[in-house]
């Protein structure tokens, strides 16, 4: 089957979390598998553009209401990722170093997806899906189905995945002129409550919707932030798939981000020496257990609780745990975390901002993550966490209530918590700060988490099978 992806994001080209690296991951999956997949993607200005050669594809133009617009399509010349991977170039709208964050995201994401109908139709040949990701491409199914212009790709089969149903892409009908000649008897299949929300337009438009795990899926019914009831109306055509991760890039035994490999039969000496760069770095006592934080400091992760639950931790077990904190998100939870550094030196430590190489040193140096997510689609970093022997300390919901089973169980490797407030978090900490005593039962659980199977290749089949129910 050939499947194109449509994507604001895929790891290494561009990342900013868990999109691009299942973006980056699946499709190269599929080709093992034995399809043909590749991906399209906008082409922002980073390190990836400039490491890596191109070829021109195509060269097209089309307009934006009244802008008309050039736009071009390159290929990457290597296959270095093991799929084919295409940029489309904007000027003027893609042509920036950061993927989100603009006043004229709006304009952006629609002009590529425009540009992106627009060279398909071009195409000699018809793929046999287009599969779409998250709100920034959710206008791609409407589009297909009801533009004039686009009519020949009505039959194309289109999924939508949804990886986090917070964000939609909420636009104002002023906006509807942005859209190529369209039936105007469709407006229903672009607007929820009086506005054009893209996802919401991909959830009606596309032939199946998935999302990334089975809980996330239940969940959607009866919180998504205002789209619970298309959630139920279209829950015949909604299927729960878990998120995988690739096991070629997060692996503690070859990660390339690492100076000291290890794996499950040297687990306490390798993840010691990874956790001695981290403590001399950033100051902490090795002697301690070291638990983390990785991820955007938003209120869908509870970074807003994170702050007072820490310093309570710290106090309750006088200073016997160390925390390691690294994101960036909301300007008040950073300043907080930034507050904390110098009164609770030597036990606590942050990094604002986005570091790539060292959220795998953490991955591998720490004792324990913090995830206590209020929203969490899938999450991959307790899967991370787990392939590095760091115990993940999560809220029961979504895709973390799908993966981690707590440690009281006979078969746990993991601690959960129902609340995300500070209480229940530092209760989980005093829970980890005692079994960290207990050296034999952290070596059960680490060999026990890194030895679970959450690749890819154990995933790929069910997005073929919801592929197959389309042809
Ligand atoms: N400051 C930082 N520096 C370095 N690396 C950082 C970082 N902040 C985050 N990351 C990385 O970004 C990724 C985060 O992935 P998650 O899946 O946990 O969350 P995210 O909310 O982005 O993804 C959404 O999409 C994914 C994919 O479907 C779902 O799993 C998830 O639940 C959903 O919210 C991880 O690779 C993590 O290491």
């Amino acid at each position: 089957m050939e499947i194109i992806h449509v994507s604001a994001e895929c790891y290494p080209v561009a990342k900013a979390g868990g999109l691009g690296d299942v973006v980056g991951a699946l499709p190269k999956y599929q080709v093992k598998a034995g399809h043909i997949a590749k991906v399209v993607m906008p082409m922002y200005r980073t390190k990836f553009l400039y490491d890596n050669e191109w070829t021109v594809d195509f060269k097209g133009q089309t307009n934006l209401g009244n802008w008309v617009f050039d736009y071009t399509v390159i290929k990457e010349s290597s296959n270095k990722l093991g799929y084919d991977l295409y940029l489309i170039d904007i000027n003027g709208l893609l042509d920036r170093q950061k993927i989100y964050g603009y006043d004229d995201d709006a304009e952006r994401f629609t002009a590529f997806q425009i540009a992106f109908v627009n060279w398909m139709v071009h195409w000699e040949h018809e793929p046999d899906i287009v599969h779409c990701h998250d709100y920034h491409t959710g206008l791609i199914p409407f589009m297909m189905q009801y533009c004039y212009d686009y009519n020949r790709l009505r039959h194309i089969p289109s999924v939508l995945t949804i990886h986090n149903a917070q964000y939609q892409g909420w636009m104002g009908w002023d906006k509807s002129r942005y859209i190529p000649r369209w039936d105007l008897w469709k407006r229903g299949m672009l607007d929820w409550n009086d506005t054009i929300n893209p996802l919401a337009s991909g959830i009606k438009c596309a032939s199946k919707v998935t999302t990334v795990s089975w809980s996330y899926m239940d969940e959607l019914r009866t919180n998504s932030n205002g789209l619970e009831k298309l959630f139920e109306y279209e829950r015949g055509k909604c299927v729960g798939i878990l998120n995988g991760i690739d096991n070629e890039v997060w692996n503690p035994a070859t990660d390339k981000y690492l100076t000291h490999h290890y794996s499950t039969k040297d687990i306490a000496a390798g993840k010691q020496k990874n956790k001695k760069i981290l403590c001399e770095k950033f100051g902490l006592d090795i002697g301690k257990p070291l638990f983390i934080f990785i991820g955007r400091l938003v209120g869908e992760k509870a970074a807003d609780v994170l702050p007072y639950a820490i310093r309570q931790a710290i106090e309750q077990t006088n200073g016997e745990a160390c925390f390691l904190v690294l994101g960036s998100g909301e300007t008040n939870v950073e300043w907080e975390f930034q507050q904390m550094a110098e009164p609770y030196r030597g036990v606590f430590n942050v990094v604002i901002g986005y570091d790539e190489t060292l959220s795998h040193i953490m991955y591998a140096g720490a004792d324990f993550l913090l995830m206590p997510s209020r929203v969490e689609p899938c999450g991959l970093n307790q899967m991370y966490s787990m392939r590095y022997g760091t115990v993940p300390m999560v809220r029961s919901t979504g895709g973390l209530q799908d993966t981690v089973v707590d440690m009281g169980d006979p078969d746990g490797f993991g601690i959960r918590f129902n609340h995300a407030s500070a209480d229940d978090i530092t209760y989980s900490i005093n829970r980890a700060v005692s079994v960290y005593q207990d050296s034999m039962q952290m070596e059960k659980m680490r060999k026990k988490m890194m030895e679970i199977d959450h690749s890819w290749e154990s995933t790929v089949d069910e997005y073929t099978n919801v592929y197959k129910s389309l042809k």
